[in-house]
Order: C-alpha cells, then sequence, then structure tokens
C-alpha cells in the first residue's frame, strides 16, 4: 500500500468540498501511487487509519479539520505501526492544530512540501478516562484537550442542529451565547501529582500545540517536541472578564492576566467537584466524559510535512 488520503467528506463545510477536486489533482499529480478513502464518521476515520498502517501505507494524509487529524492520529497510535508517517491536508473550519506548521496554502505546493520533507518525531497524548458503565477509555490527542466553557462550546458547534450556520459564525454565535449563560465550573487540577487548582474557574486546557478555537493561541510557549504539556488555567468568573480574556486569547494577549497561571507537566488529572457539570473537549470533538487523566507521548508520532 501505498500513500493514503483519509477524507472527511462534510470538514469544511461547502468551501473545502468545493476546492476538493482541484486539490485532488495537485496530490494526484505529485503521489503516483495515491488511495482516497472517504471517512463516513470519526470511528470510521479512525478505523480507515488504523487499517491503512497495519497494511504498511508509506504514507498517511488526514484531509479535514482537527476531528479528522486527532481520529487518524487515534488509529496510527493504535495500530501495529505506530511509527507510520502522518501529513496533513487542511480542509477543516478551525484547522488549529496545523497552525503549528505554518503549511503553504496552495495545494500543488503543499503536495511538494510533503513529499519532500523528511519524517520526524512530534509528541502526542493519552487520555484515560471512564465510560457510563465504568469501563476504562483511552484514546489519543495531538492538539488540545481542554475543560469549561470551550468544552460547552464544542458541544453547541458540534450539535446536529447547529450546522445550519457555516463553520466560523457557528462558532462565533455558539460562543456569544456560551459565554452570557457562564458560571464558573468547580474541578481539581493536578500536574504531575501537584494540585495546581481546586475550586471555581472558566477553563483549563492541556495543550501540546499552541492552538484552539479557530484561531485562539491560548499556548504561545507550547513546543511540540519538548514531552510536556502546556496547561493553561484560567480563574476568570465575570461574565464581562470572561469576554475580555477569550478575545486576548487570539493575539496571545492574555499573557500576564492575573485570573491566568501557566504549568507545564507529563501528566495531568481533572476531577469534577461538581458532575453535572464538567464539559470536555478533544481537539475539537467529544470523546470522552467525566474525570479524566492526561499523558504526554514524547515524539510518538512520525510526521511528514
Ligand atoms: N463522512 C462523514 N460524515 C459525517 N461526519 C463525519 C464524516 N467523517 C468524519 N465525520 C465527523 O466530522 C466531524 C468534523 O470533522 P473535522 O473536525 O475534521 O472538520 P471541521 O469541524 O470542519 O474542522 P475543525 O475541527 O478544524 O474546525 C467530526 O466530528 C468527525 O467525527
Amino acid at each position: 500500500m501505498g500513500v493514503v488520503i483519509i477524507r472527511n467528506p462534510v470538514a469544511g463545510g461547502a468551501r473545502h468540498r468545493s476546492r476538493w477536486p482541484s486539490v485532488l489533482s495537485a496530490f494526484q499529480q505529485t503521489f503516483d501511487d495515491l488511495v482516497v478513502q472517504e471517512s463516513r464518521s470519526g470511528v470510521d476515520a479512525r478505523r480507515l487509519a488504523l487499517e491503512a498502517a497495519n497494511a504498511g501505507a508509506t504514507l498517511v494524509i488526514a484531509a479535514g479539520g482537527d476531528g479528522t487529524i486527532s481520529d487518524v492520529v487515534d488509529g496510527i497510535l493504535s495500530s501495529d505501526r505506530p511509527d507510520s508517517p502522518l501529513a496533513f491536508l487542511p480542509l477543516g473550519t478551525g484547522s488549529d492544530f496545523v497552525r503549528n506548521f505554518d503549511l503553504p496554502q496552495d495545494p500543488q505546493v503543499l503536495a511538494e512540501r510533503i513529499a519532500a520533507a523528511r519524517p520526524r518525531q512530534i509528541d502526542a497524548a493519552r487520555l484515560i478516562a471512564s465510560s457510563a458503565d465504568g469501563k476504562e477509555v483511552r484514546r489519543h490527542f495531538v492538539n488540545i484537550a481542554s475543560l469549561g466553557i470551550s468544552g460547552e462550546i464544542v458541544e453547541c458547534v458540534n450539535a446536529p442542529g447547529a450546522r445550519w450556520l457555516s463553520g466560523p459564525a457557528r462558532f462565533l454565535v455558539h460562543s456569544l451565547l456560551a459565554i452570557l449563560r457562564y458560571k464558573p465550573y468547580r474541578f481539581e487540577v493536578l500536574v504531575d501529582g501537584h494540585k495546581v487548582h481546586t475550586g471555581s474557574l472558566a477553563l483549563v486546557a492541556i495543550a501540546n500545540g499552541g492552538w484552539f478555537g479557530g484561531g485562539m493561541h491560548v499556548t504561545p510557549a507550547a513546543d511540540l517536541t519538548d514531552g510536556l504539556f502546556d496547561v493553561a488555567v484560567m480563574r476568570e468568573e465575570s461574565v464581562f472578564g470572561l469576554i475580555g480574556l477569550l478575545r486576548s486569547l487570539y493575539s496571545a494577549g492574555h499573557i500576564g492576566h492575573p485570573q491566568l497561571s501557566f504549568h507545564r507537566g507529563r501528566q495531568v488529572e481533572c476531577r469534577p467537584l461538581d458532575p453535572a457539570r464538567f464539559p470536555v473537549e478533544v481537539d475539537g470533538e467529544q470523546p470522552i466524559t467525566g474525570a479524566f487523566v492526561a499523558e504526554i507521548l514524547p515524539g510518538a508520532l512520525t510526521i511528514k510535512v
């Protein structure tokens, strides 16, 4: 098996669907052994990636947004060939993870850059949580897991009834609604076994990459190769304070804010103090609910970009 593109045909909405034929043609000109597989769901994207890696794909290209990249990473790292190289073809709405790589927009230039790139290692991460029936759930992720208001926004943005709005408008509308309804969440955060917070807060971001929420530069010092999470804890409690804080994230103007602290570590544990209000998002999707432990996996993912 040669080069496999795993494409989410619904990622990025109509704008990306209309671009797809020209993008595909650019990749076909660069890779003569190209196979395209379309996912039917996130679970299906994970399965396709796992099967491609097990079948000996020389390169897996995730074509979609952050959710698709996350599912493909989970598939590759769960396969028998977790060192199978991965590249990205950004076709998502927010496409936050690829901001870490400064990729060219032109599909032909991107395809040539991927073909010429040397494989290298970056960190990935694993979440360990429990399902509703008490079974252990393990899930890889690659960008950011967060909880609090970000989890609530993702829940609303991804709801089937919200899809009538275009991606950016949907994100803006649901962010505003969630902020207007905002009441602080209560949980406990431990970094490498040390308690860094107990009680009310707005948001905790456990980051491998630097961006989430469609361009919010929440952890500007994050390094994909340092073997550590950057953890941002936001304690802001008022609605107006929160609006100001979230706005400042786009330009990384939140650094030094008195209600914010940053931590670094290999393992982060989050426990709800109020289990009914514990919204979690993982790379923009919601694969788990409830308490979890996140572990960094230094150099676990091989990329070619
Ligand atoms: N064929 C499909 N039909 C419907 N949903 C799919 C399909 N394939 C994957 N999905 C789901 O599509 C959702 C969105 O995917 P993705 O994150 O890649 O795009 P996006 O939301 O437009 O971009 P971003 O996350 O970067 O903002 C994910 O929840 C994934 O599980």
